[in-house]
């Protein structure tokens, strides 16, 4: 595993793709091949200063004073599903969470703010209820830049509608003198995609197909968007499932956000016909994306690396692109 590089991750402007005139129709193509490419190969790449500094200050000044209510109303984030609601574990001493479900619905939000402030915090309301669209539209964005770049555009709507959103906000303190500076272990995403967004502080660290490590370094206004398994498990390997973790290297508490895309439990992840043939045979058999999750949180899937080639890989012979590179 080499040291960390001056490497930079691939940055694209998405700021011109603001209207959907057909005379843009070059924009969105040079774009969207950028997109492809930089999954391709790094499966991740930075949306330069996507949201205007106001709302990136107004969000992160929301994260502060939500982190820093007692830990009895942060408790009462809860959820069905396993680490969507408030999380705190001595496994990641640094880190706690918490999360609000399908997020640019407006209710969701008014519910999650109701939830922490009885009285009403207006300003944490419409700062996440306007970053949340925004990040939605992203979302839909690349997805859609994704599938017509390998003619798929037929699964699109379909798979839409069996996706589910969690806003994941996240805070990570300092270490101490004696502890670890790992603030999160490195991981790959199961989930579909990650857009993520981190404060000045940085920490994020990405791994390359060279086993590099990549401090991503991006102004507070930009993204990172992140493929995840389950995008992989569509396109049967084409894309880079990249390593990613967080490092606390100074004394100050970092805050961050991620946008998951997940699909819906009990919904088939199968790659999809058009994927699959001599040149590309089938990487990973269907599977059923609530029991890959219990496998992964109840059976150890978490402590393994390839924790999705374990549960569903289909010929153990067959190497994906991790291991091929
Ligand atoms: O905090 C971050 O920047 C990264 C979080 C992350 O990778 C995750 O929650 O899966
Ligand atoms: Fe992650």
């Amino acid at each position: 595993m080499g040291s960390k590089s001056p490497i930079r991750l691939p940055s694209i402007d998405f700021s011109n793709l603001k209207t959907h005139d057909p005379n843009d129709r070059f924009i969105w193509e040079s774009v969207r091949t950028d997109v492809f490419n930089a999954f391709r190969d790094y499966g991740c790449f930075e949306v330069s200063s996507f949201i205007s500094v106001d709302l990136q200050e107004c969000v992160y000044d929301a994260l502060k004073q939500l982190f820093d209510l007692p830990l009895e109303t942060k408790v009462r984030n809860t959820s069905d599903i396993p680490f969507h609601g408030f999380v705190r574990s001595p496994k990641v001493p640094l880190y706690e969470s918490m999360g609000i479900g399908n997020p640019f619905i407006p209710e969701n939000v008014d519910n999650f703010t109701d939830l922490m402030w009885p009285h009403g915090n207006s300003k944490f309301r419409e700062s996440i209820k306007t970053y949340s669209r925004k990040l939605h539209e992203l979302d839909v964005t690349v997805k859609k830049m994704v599938f017509e770049s390998l003619d798929l555009e037929k699964y699109l709507d379909e798979q839409m509608q069996s996706t589910g959103y969690l806003l994941k906000v996240m805070k990570y303190r300092a270490p101490e003198p004696n502890e670890s500076d790992i603030g999160l272990h490195t991981h790959t995403d199961t989930n579909i995609m990650t857009i993520l967004h981190q404060d000045e502080i940085g920490g994020l660290e990405i791994q390359t197909k060279d086993d590099e490590w990549i401090r991503v370094e991006v102004s507070p206004n930009s993204f990172v968007v992140v493929a995840g398994e389950t995008f992989n498990v569509w396109l049967n390997g084409r894309l880079h499932v990249p390593f990613h973790r967080v490092m606390m290297t100074g004394n100050t508490p970092r805050y961050s956000l991620g946008f998951f895309s997940v699909k819906k439990s009990s919904n088939l992840v199968k790659a999809f016909d058009e994927m699959v043939d001599e040149e590309h045979p089938l990487l990973f058999k269907p599977f059923d994306y609530g029991e890959f999750l219990k496998f992964f949180y109840k059976e150890g899937g978490i402590k393994s690396k390839f924790a999705l080639k374990t549960y569903c890989g289909n010929d153990l012979n067959v190497l994906n692109s991790d291991e091929r590179a």
